[in-house]
Parts: C-alpha cells; sequence; structure tokens
C-alpha cells in the first residue's frame, strides 16, 4: 500500500498534485507513515525544512522529487525519482507503479483525461460513475455547453468497456437521423445492395452517446424509448428486431422541464430519463474548482506545446474568478491555451475583454467564500476522522 506525503514549494502546484493522487486514489499520511516522499518544486522549500524532513524519514522511504528543473539536492544516497513538469496523471501514475512495481487500477479515460474537481457535486458524479457503468438504466447528463457532459460520458464507458459512439443529430436532415442510428437492411433505399449498420449496434456492448436529445425528433424518441424498454430495435426496412445491449447516455444543454414544456422531448422518455438524471453545474457555479483547473490545463498544453511551464499569478487566478463563463470549461481552456502560447495578458485582451474592468460583486465574493470555508471543514473533518482512526487502531478500541 503507497502512503505519502507531500511538501510543495508551490502553493497552487501543491494543491494540485494532491488532487491529482485523491484521483489516483491514493491517500496522504504523515510523515512518520509515510512509504513516499513527494518533493513538489524543492528549491522554493526552504533548505532547513527539506533537511529536517529528510533527517525524519523512516527506512525505506521512496523520495519522488517533481520539479519544472533538474534540482540539486544532496538526497544522500536515499532511493530517488525525479519527474519533470508538466504533470500529467498519466505519466505521474506510471511514474509511481514503477517506483513500487504496483498497478494502480485506473480506467484510460482517468489517466488521461481526469475529471477534475473538488465541488462536491464533481466529487459525487465522479464517485458514482462505476455505479452508472454498472447498470443498464439510460442516463441524461445535462448543463450548458462545455461543463464536461461528454467528458462524463467517456468516464463512464471507460469503466464500462466496449466502443464509444458520439452521435450529434443537431446538423442532420431529420429523414436521415434514423437510418443513422439505426442502420438500415439491404434494399431498403434505391442503390443499397447491402444492409448497413447503425451507430446503436456500433456501440456494441460500449456506449451510444447522443448529444442534445431535443434536436432528435419525436418519433425517433419513441423508437428509442422502445430500445431502452426492450433491449431491442428495427433497422429501417428491417422485418427482424436486432438486440444491442449498448447503454444510452444522452444530453441536454438546457433544463429538461424547460425542454418539455417546449415540446422538444417526449414525455414517457422524459420519465425514463428522469431516473439517472445528473445535473453539471456551470463554472460560475463551482468557482472553487477554477484554480485547479486552470493548472490542469496549464499542465496540459505546456506539454503539447513543449513549453516551459510558469506559475499563474495572483492576479490572473483572480481574474479568472470573477469572471462569469459564460462557455464554461471550453472557455477556460482556451484561455489558459492562449497564456501557455503568449502570456497572461495577451490571452485576458482576446478573451476577457470585460474581464480587465469586471467589478467585484458582493454576490460572488460570498458564494465564494462560503464554497471555501465548506471545502475547509469538509478537509477538517477528513482529518479528524482519520486521526481517530490511528488513535483507535493504536488502542486497538473500535
Ligand atoms: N471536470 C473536468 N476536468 C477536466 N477537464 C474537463 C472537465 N470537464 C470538462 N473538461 C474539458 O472541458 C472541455 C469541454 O467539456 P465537454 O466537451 O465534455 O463538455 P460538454 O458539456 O459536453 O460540452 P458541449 O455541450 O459543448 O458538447 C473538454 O475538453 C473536456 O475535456
Amino acid at each position: 500500500m503507497i502512503k505519502y506525503k507531500l511538501i510543495s514549494g508551490d502553493k497552487l502546484v501543491g494543491h494540485y498534485l494532491s488532487h491529482l493522487l485523491t484521483l489516483a486514489k491514493l491517500d496522504e499520511t504523515r510523515l512518520e507513515n509515510a512509504n513516499l516522499l513527494i518533493l513538489v518544486e524543492p528549491k522554493k522549500i526552504p533548505p532547513q525544512m527539506v533537511e529536517s524532513v529528510l533527517s525524519r524519514l523512516r527506512k525505506n522511504v521512496k523520495i519522488l522529487v517533481i520539479s519544472q528543473k533538474t534540482p540539486s539536492l544532496d538526497l544522500k544516497e536515499k532511493e530517488s525519482r525525479f519527474l519533470k513538469r508538466p504533470l500529467l496523471v498519466s505519466r505521474l501514475i506510471s511514474f509511481i507503479e514503477e517506483m513500487f512495481s504496483s498497478h494502480l487500477p485506473l480506467t484510460r479515460e482517468e489517466r488521461e483525461n481526469p475529471l477534475i474537481g473538488k465541488h462536491a457535486s464533481i466529487v459525487k458524479l465522479r464517485n458514482f460513475i462505476p455505479k452508472l457503468a454498472s447498470i443498464p438504466s439510460p442516463v441524461l447528463l445535462w448543463g450548458a455547453k462545455g461543463t464536461g457532459k461528454e467528458l462524463i460520458a467517456r468516464h463512464i464507458q471507460a469503466y464500462r468497456g466496449g466502443n464509444f459512439i458520439k452521435f450529434s443529430p443537431q446538423n442532420l436532415p431529420s429523414e436521415m437521423i434514423e437510418a443513422v442510428l439505426f442502420g438500415f437492411a439491404a434494399k431498403t433505399l434505391p442503390n443499397i445492395k447491402k444492409e448497413k449498420k447503425g451507430l446503436l449496434a456500433r456501440a456494441g456492448e460500449g456506449v451510444l452517446y447522443i448529444e442534445n436529445l431535443d434536436y432528435l425528433p419525436l418519433k425517433t424518441q419513441i423508437k428509442l424509448l422502445s430500445f431502452i424498454e426492450s433491449g431491442y430495435f428495427y433497422p429501417l426496412g428491417a422485418k427482424e428486431a436486432v438486440k444491442s445491449s449498448a447503454k444510452l447516455i444522452v444530453s441536454l444543454s438546457r433544463p429538461p422541464e424547460e425542454v418539455l414544456k417546449a415540446g422538444k422531448i417526449h414525455v414517457e422518455i422524459f420519465f425514463r430519463l428522469s431516473e439517472f438524471a445528473l445535473y453539471l453545474p456551470s463554472l460560475k457555479e463551482r468557482k472553487i474548482d477554477i484554480p485547479l483547473l486552470a493548472q490542469h490545463f496549464l499542465e496540459h498544453y505546456a506539454h503539447l506545446y513543449h513549453r516551459e511551464i510558469f506559475s499563474l499569478s495572483a492576479d490572473f487566478i483572480e481574474k479568472l474568478l470573477f469572471y462569469s463563463w459564460p462557455n464554461n470549461l471550453n472557455e477556460l481552456q482556451n484561455i489558459i491555451k492562449d497564456v501557455v502560447i503568449w502570456n497572461e495578458e495577451e490571452a485576458l485582451k482576446k478573451y476577457l475583454p470585460q474581464g480587465l474592468e469586471i467589478k467585484l460583486k458582493f454576490k460572488d465574493i460570498e458564494d465564494l467564500l462560503s464554497q471555501l470555508i465548506q471545502e475547509e471543514k469538509r478537509i477538517k473533518e477528513r482529518t479528524v476522522s482519520s486521526r481517530k482512526g490511528q488513535v483507535s487502531r493504536r488502542t486497538g478500541s473500535r
């Protein structure tokens, strides 16, 4: 079992890294109990502190040093490895696996495109994903554009296995939609001699993700409902039904009730989907995640464009916190990409013209503070309960 202690010379990077380790299902412990010490940007840690930590280490503790540049550290022949930033979950995990010759069971999606976020709604969703993947019921993901609906669908598929097929009916003529979804039998259309499989069949045992269900004609929604209820569907022109074990995940960018009122979703499928309807909050509603997500995109683009990484300024993060993010994570991703390519100032000019003169609204500050207080409370509770666990283990009490 890997138990780590993390000490960082950069607060935000340390915070981000400990989040990645939580996603990798590793727990932080006290120095005395750790078998892995992680030093992040050690040049920024006071040397006396590093020395004191090293002198208090148990025997056989492995050390992982993470930094932008190779640090010159005297680790006194301790078993140590160096990992150069940017930090990517996939690299981090394989590094730790290699150090401990262990296998940390994460799906490929969790390693390559982790679901970042400490906001309660995201934590809840993340924990719910394996369960959602294991049941056949359809799932409705709703939330504004760019809130992570497709990413969640991909995480569900990663737990489930099989194919991930995405379908966007938005720009397709309605007469083609059913042919694409359900396929058709041979000779159904002139010049078509062979049958053609639709997306539902191609999804196999995996996931068929239909984006913006409200663009699907109501009569097609009814056919989809019949598949949900029976597990069978009819390709166009076919006399026999075809079985499919694909899991259906659909998305809406507007509240489902609003879509129902507008007559864009059939009432029966609406009720069927309500069983597992999950809301993805906008970035404005989970500002607490903005610094973590910004750091995540920074490391991602620095890796992609082979750029040196740097720390985002406090002033810049403050601007991000008080912006309203109409396009959610897509917008955050784009602005950070420009920070990596150009710099903070250029990125702000291009993406947040109004961001430069944002007036801090009292409501925003209040929201943010209450989120931070709650987060702190949760961390304290977790620390207290894990200390209680240690005490009862030491005393043998239950
Ligand atoms: N929690 C998250 N952690 C890390 N990256 C995220 C997270 N949520 C979303 N992203 C990234 O943000 C971008 C937008 O997410 P995604 O495409 O899943 O949103 P969406 O709700 O499906 O958007 P749309 O409605 O426009 O299709 C993607 O690049 C995705 O990888």
